[in-house]
C-alpha cells in the first residue's frame, strides 16, 4: 500500500527532528549496515563523508517532492539505474531499509511510534520498488557501467583539462546531460561531469574538468590522467535537454566549467537546425584569462547567425562598451526582459541558484528554467 497523506506528515515530522543531527543518524545507519552486512562495505569508498551527506539529502528530496509524484518517480528511477554501477542488487534493498528505519527510530526519540514506523515502511517500500523496477528495466538494454579509455588529455588553462574518452560500448546520451565517473586512483568515489559535446558519429565523449581544492577526483583527472588510462562511467542523467519541437528561443548561462554542457547544447542545435530559434549564450568567468572555451564558442557564432555569445567577468572591471562585468545572473537579468525564453543554467551551485531567481524576476517562467541542482 502506498503512503497516505497522514504518512507523509509523519515522515516529514521525523525528518525535521532528525535533520539537525543528520550526520550522526547517517553515520549510525552505515555503522548498522556494515556491522550486520559486512559484505556490502567493499561497495563503498574508504572515506564515507560525501556518501553520508548524500543519503540524507536524497531522503529529504524524496519527502519534499512527494507532492509531485511524476517528478519523484523520475528522480527515484534515475537513482535506481545509477545504483547499478555500485553493484547494488534487489537483495540489498531489504537490509538497507531495516538499518535505515533503525537509525531513524534512534534519532527521532519519543516521536517514533508504531504509526510512524508503518508510515516509513510504506514509504520505503514504494521508494525501493521504483528503484528496483528502473534498475531491472535498464539491465535489459544497458551495462551497469561503461569503461572509458582516455584518448586525449589537453590542459587548456592552469587548472582545466579537456578529456576525450572512448567507451567500450556505445554510450547513449543527450547534449546537456552529465555522467558520473570513477578513476582508478580513487576506487568507488564517483563524481559528476557534464558532456561538452553533443553525441558525435565517432562515439567519442568530451569532458571539461577543473581541479578544485581538495577535489581528489578532479585533481587526478587534471594532473594525473593521460591517454591510455581507463575510467568508469555511470549512466547518463540530467534534465538540461532541449525540446527541438517547441521552437522557443534559448537563454544559456554557463559559469566556469559549467560552459561545457552549454557548448554541447549549442552543438546539438547546430546539428539539428535552429529552425528560426535564437540562442543567447552568456559565459561567466572570474577573469578574462579564465574564459578557456570562448574561442570554440566564437567559432560556432561565426558559423551560425542564430547564436550570440557574450562573456561576463565578475572580478575584473571592464571599460564601458568593451564587455560585460558583474555576477552572471545579475548581468543577464539587467539585459532582459526574457519572457518566453527557455533558460539553461550550469556552473557553481551558488551561481545557478542566484541566476535562477534573477531570471524569474526578469520574466522567465520557473518551469522553463532547466538546471541539475538537486536542492
Ligand atoms: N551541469 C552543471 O551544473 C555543471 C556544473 N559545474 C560546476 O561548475 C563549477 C565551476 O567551477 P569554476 O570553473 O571554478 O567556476 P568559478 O568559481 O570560476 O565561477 C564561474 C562563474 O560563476 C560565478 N560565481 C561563482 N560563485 C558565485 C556566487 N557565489 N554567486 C554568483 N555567481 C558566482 C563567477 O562569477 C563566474 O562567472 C564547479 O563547481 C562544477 O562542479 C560544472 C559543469 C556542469
Amino acid at each position: 500500500m502506498p503512503p497516505t497523506p497522514h504518512d507523509l506528515e509523519l515522515i516529514r515530522s521525523t525528518l525535521s527532528i532528525v535533520e539537525p543531527v543528520a550526520d550522526r543518524a547517517t553515520a549510525h545507519f552505515y555503522a548498522l549496515l556494515f556491522v550486520h552486512h559486512p559484505d556490502v562495505r567493499s561497495m563503498f569508498p574508504a572515506a564515507m563523508d560525501v556518501q553520508r551527506d548524500r543519503l540524507f539529502r536524497a531522503l529529504l528530496l524524496a519527502a519534499r517532492s512527494a507532492d509531485d509524484p511524476a517528478g519523484l518517480t523520475a528522480y527515484l528511477a534515475n537513482l535506481g539505474r545509477g545504483h547499478r554501477k555500485y553493484g547494488t542488487t534487489t537483495a540489498h534493498y531489504g537490509p538497507v531499509g531495516e538499518c535505515l528505519l533503525a537509525a531513524l527510530a534512534k534519532y527521532s526519540g519519543s516521536r517514533w511510534d508504531a504509526e510512524t514506523e508503518l508510515a516509513w515502511r510504506r514509504a520505503y517500500g514504494l521508494i525501493s520498488s521504483i528503484m528496483i523496477n528502473a534498475a531491472e528495466q535498464a539491465a535489459a538494454s544497458t551495462p551497469p557501467w561503461w569503461q572509458a579509455e582516455v584518448v586525449a588529455h589537453q590542459v587548456r588553462e592552469r587548472d582545466v583539462a579537456v578529456l576525450t574518452l572512448r567507451t567500450d560500448h556505445p554510450y547513449p546520451y543527450r547534449a546537456g546531460q552529465y555522467t558520473t565517473l570513477e578513476t582508478p586512483w580513487w576506487p568507488r568515489v564517483w563524481r559528476p561531469f557534464s558532456f561538452a559535446t553533443a553525441p558525435r558519429p565517432d562515439g567519442l565523449l568530451t569532458l571539461h574538468v577543473k581541479a578544485v581544492q581538495s577535489g581528489w577526483v578532479s585533481s587526478a583527472l587534471v594532473r594525473r590522467a593521460q591517454p591510455g588510462d581507463v575510467l568508469r562511467l555511470g549512466p547518463p542523467t540530467g534534465s538540461m535537454v532541449v525540446d527541438h519541437t517547441d521552437g522557443a528561443d534559448l537563454l544559456c548561462l554557463g559559469g566556469g566549467t559549467g560552459i561545457a554542457p552549454v557548448t554541447a547544447l549549442v552543438e546539438e542545435v547546430a546539428q539539428h537546425g535552429a529552425n528560426g530559434r535564437g540562442v543567447e549564450v552568456f559565459y561567466g568567468a572570474r577573469r578574462t584569462e579564465d574564459l578557456y572555451q570562448l574561442e570554440v564558442l566564437r567559432e560556432f557564432e561565426r558559423r551560425n547567425t542564430w547564436l550570440t555569445v557574450r562573456p561576463v567577468v565578475s572580478e575584473e572591471v571592464v571599460r564601458p562598451g568593451s564587455g560585460l562585468s558583474g555576477l552572471l545572473g545579475d548581468v543577464v537579468a539587467q539585459l532582459g526582459p526574457w519572457d518566453g525564453y527557455r533558460a539553461y543554467l550550469s556552473g557553481p551551485a551558488a551561481m545557478v541558484r542566484r541566476s535562477a531567481s534573477m531570471l524569474v524576476r526578469s520574466g522567465v517562467r520557473l518551469e522553463h528554467i532547466h538546471h541539475d541542482l538537486e536542492l
